[in-house]
């Protein structure tokens, strides 16, 4: 392999289950060099948690964690590069998405953390950071931005296709086989970050391994349907989401007033994502036919594959594993790529989703 043909992604999503670093190579396509998964810390995760919400002290509280967390994602990269014998000559340059503490479109700002002067310096590697805020600065939504790697690796000229991408949050992009339609993408609502916090709480578990749990218990329909009629299902594109709108104490609101049990609440919530996004899907995706392929965390769900195979009785659903990449490492991958567009002053975002006024080079570029 050529020296600098590496590029390493890493992604540390709002589902905090771990770190995700891949190091790909693009030429002539995609192709998945080597992964790590990097484990966060208890007492970190607790502090990411904390600033997810307003609170006291927030600042000290942010400048410790942003350096903690850049010490972690260098610790992470290296420990790929030596386990797996790479040559950082190799490695063209990081993508880092930063760990997001706070989203808030509405107010025009979205914040990531996890300093990449230290991943930099650490590494020895040019680090790029930053990607969502000049979307945001050109009236965008900053995410989602995966869709414009979406277009670049999974277009096919033949099959309308959506890829879905289920972590703590749910994106989903849609790619028409023909340029007669735009390619949308957007955020249908919660992916797991419900299910997890609801299942952490009565089962001390981090996550409902297959759903199985939520499988023992009936979805309660009245407590769906409230569920339903949140706003933000019914906006329109471009939007975004996370955990300002999606966490323990709203969900907890929500449920007060119901007499469901612990187990048919985890049961509504796995139906809840499943119809967000097919609602999504029908309301927005100007196609009946198409092939949806399924990534994240979400699609190892196998009870929440079913549910939703079983709402999209006339498509074929599958996980992307079957379109030759694994799911597990697709967002990595895509700040890989993001990297590399950065640095060839290429454009990141695609207009049609984010809204943004224009295409943008996305992030700030680290040097080594
Ligand atoms: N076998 C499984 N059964 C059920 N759920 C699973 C399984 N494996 C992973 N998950 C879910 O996937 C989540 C992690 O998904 P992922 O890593 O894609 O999220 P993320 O990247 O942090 O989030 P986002 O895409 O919103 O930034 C876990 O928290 C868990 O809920
Ligand atoms: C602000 C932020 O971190 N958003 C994430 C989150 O996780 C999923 C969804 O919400 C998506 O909008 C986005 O991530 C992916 C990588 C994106 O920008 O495409």
């Amino acid at each position: 392999m050529d020296a600098s043909d590496i590029y390493i992604g890493l992604m540390s999503g709002t589902s905090l289950d771990g770190i995700d670093v891949a190091a790909v190579s693009f030429d002539p396509t995609l192709k998945l060099i080597a992964t790590h998964s990097e484990a966060i810390p208890k007492p970190l995760k607790q502090n990411i948690l904390q600033l997810t919400q307003p609170g006291h002290n927030e600042i000290d509280l942010m400048g410790s964690v942003d350096v903690e967390l850049g010490k972690l994602f260098a610790q992470a990269i290296n420990s790929l590069i030596h386990n797996e014998g790479l040559n950082k000559n190799q490695i063209r340059a990081i993508g880092s998405h930063g760990q997001t503490i706070r989203h808030r479109p509405e107010f025009n700002y979205t914040l990531q953390i996890g300093d990449a002067n230290i991943i930099a310096e650490a590494t020895g590697i040019t680090t790029i950071t930053d990607f969502r805020r000049r979307d945001m600065a050109a009236g965008g939504q900053g995410a989602p931005l995966v869709p414009a790697f979406h277009d670049t690796v999974f277009r096919s000229p033949e099959h309308d296709r959506i890829l879905l991408n289920i972590g703590g949050m749910a994106n989903l992009t849609y790619l028409p086989a023909a340029p007669k339609h735009e390619v949308l993408g957007f955020d249908t609502g919660p992916g797991n970050v419900l299910m997890d916090a609801w299942v952490l709480h009565h089962q001390n578990s981090p996550y409902d391994q297959h759903g199985a749990w939520a499988q023992s218990g009936h979805c309660d329909l009245p407590l769906l349907n409230k569920l339903l009629q949140l706003p933000y299902f019914h906006e329109a594109p471009p939007k975004s989401t996370g955990r300002e709108q999606f966490h323990l104490d709203w969900l907890t609101q929500q449920v007060e007033p119901y007499s469901t049990s612990p187990v048919d609440v985890q049961a509504t919530l796995l139906e809840l994502t499943a119809q967000t996004v097919v609602n999504a899907i029908n309301t927005y995706v100007p196609s009946t036919t198409f092939e949806l392929f399924v990534c994240g965390g979400g699609s190892r769900n196998n009870a929440l594959m079913a549910r939703l195979q079983a709402l999209l009785p006339n498509n074929n659903v599958c996980t992307t594993d079957n379109a030759g990449i694994n799911a597990d490492w697709m967002e990595a991958a895509a700040f890989a790529w993001l990297a590399k567009r950065c640095l060839e002053g290429k454009s990141g975002n695609k207009t049609s989703v984010t809204g943004a006024r224009g295409e943008r080079i996305l992030g700030a570029i680290y040097q080594a």
